[in-house]
């Protein structure tokens, strides 16, 4: 079911509730990455606009429930500010009177950035208590935390139960771009699954199967698949318990008519280091004390034809070990390959693969870069996400 957006609503002069994903990267107090606070720039900047009084919410990091002094949201106000061009005010708690008191005195088109809202027990907890003490602030709740939606918490899910709710743009594309990728996508569609473990990919990989025309495997997950196949792994990333489910997924690909594509050849080291030896072997020779960290040029050159010949990709974990430069060629091959298919539609599910498309200075040449790790993950597992559900559907 379709979900209100914040064009359904009447905003002028309501006090808007709006959830954010702003758990940004930090290095001592500084922001190192903020896109996730651009994302949010066009429902912040449309809620300005029509007269709104916007009180923005977001969690950083996992204080667990308690006050983390380097956890405060001052910094990001204070960036959120530098890109919108006008004054953010910052709140020190995210509820409560002292709050109230300043919500208060903000016009329409004033911003107020609340607190960490995982400083409270309640957040993850989703309490109710928690989420009608932030229902109490507004008139309004709209998410735009799509990289948060997949938590059932008190500003997330909560409290879309005591106020009208609606997605917000971020929230909006995120969710056309996936859905439309899942279920009405171009074809030839493509799923590049890479990452460290199969254990996290099962479900996405058995969602995805079902959909694709071509699943690709990389990154540590392939080295189960190796194995699968009977081939020695040497001390490369494996796991015993899952060597019968890639023979299945292996199976099912085979029946569905799904072309599988796994590692040809290999790059191995002799240590987990930037300055290891390294040797290419295909994947028959992976000697007992060596451990494979990215895929070879052969398999580069494969997966750059079949990204070529599709119309969508969907792509989800790296294809070796990224953030060493000696084992980081794999995965540039990958995001390079995408960033020449000009006429290929590129979905980056988020975390890892789109820190490692931003390494490479590739980011501006996919279609889509989710903002989600876990969340995009879950989308594509076929999940439903909380934070999602709980806004009301459109009439
Ligand atoms: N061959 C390999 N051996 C060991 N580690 C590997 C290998 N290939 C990739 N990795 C590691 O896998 C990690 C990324 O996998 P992980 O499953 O944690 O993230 P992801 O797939 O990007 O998921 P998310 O989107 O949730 O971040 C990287 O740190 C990378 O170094
Ligand atoms: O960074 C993310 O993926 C989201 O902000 C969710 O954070 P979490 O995994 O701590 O819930």
């Amino acid at each position: 079911m379709e979900k209100k957006s914040i064009r359904d609503l009447d905003l002028k002069g309501k006090k808007v509730f709006c959830r954010v994903d702003f758990n940004v990267p930090m290095e001592e107090g500084k922001i190192t990455d903020d896109t996730r606070i651009r994302a949010a720039l066009p429902t912040i900047q449309y809620l300005s606009e029509q007269g709104a009084i916007i009180l923005l919410a977001s969690h950083l990091g996992r204080p667990k429930g308690e006050v983390k002094e380097e956890l405060r949201l001052t910094p990001v106000a204070h960036r959120l500010s530098e890109l919108i061009g006008k004054d953010v005010a910052k709140a020190d708690e995210a509820y409560g009177d002292a709050v109230k008191e300043q919500v208060s005195k903000l016009g329409e088109g004033d911003i107020l950035l609340l607190e960490n809202v995982r400083f409270y027990p309640g957040e993850e907890k989703n309490d109710p208590e928690l989420a009608k003490a932030f229902a109490e602030l507004a008139d309004v709740y709209v998410n735009d935390a799509f990289g948060a939606a997949h938590r059932a918490h008190a500003s997330t899910e909560g409290i879309a139960k005591y106020l009208p709710s609606a997605a917000g743009f971020l929230m909006d594309k995120e969710l056309s771009v996936l859905g439309k990728a899942l279920s009405n996508p171009e074809r030839p569609f493509t799923a590049i699954i890479g990452g460290a473990k199969v254990k996290d990919k099962i479900g996405v990989i058995d969602h995805l199967i079902d959909k694709v025309d071509n699943l690709i495997i990389g990154g540590g997950l392939a080295y189960t698949f190796v194995k699968a196949l009977g081939h020695e792994v040497g001390k490369s990333l494996l796991e015993e318990d899952k060597i019968d489910l890639a023979r299945q997924f292996m199976d099912k690909a085979k029946e569905k008519g799904v072309k599988f594509y796994m590692p040809q050849d290999v790059i191995i080291a002799d240590d987990f280091s930037e300055n290891a030896n390294k040797k290419v072997v295909s994947i028959e020779e992976i000697p007992a004390d060596w451990e494979a960290l990215d895929i070879g040029p052969k398999t580069r050159e494969t997966y750059h034809k079949v990204i070529q010949e599709s119309k969508l990709v969907i792509w989800n974990g790296p294809m070796g070990v990224f953030e060493l430069n000696a084992f980081a060629g794999g995965t540039k091959a990958v995001a390079e390959a995408l960033a020449e298919a000009t006429d290929t539609y590129s979905v980056i599910g988020g975390g890892d693969s789109a820190a490692a498309v931003e390494k490479f200075g590739l980011a501006d040449r996919m279609s889509h870069i989710s903002t989600g790790g876990g969340a995009s993950l879950e989308f594509m597992e076929g999940k439903v996400l909380p934070g999602v559900a709980a806004l009301d559907d459109k009439k």
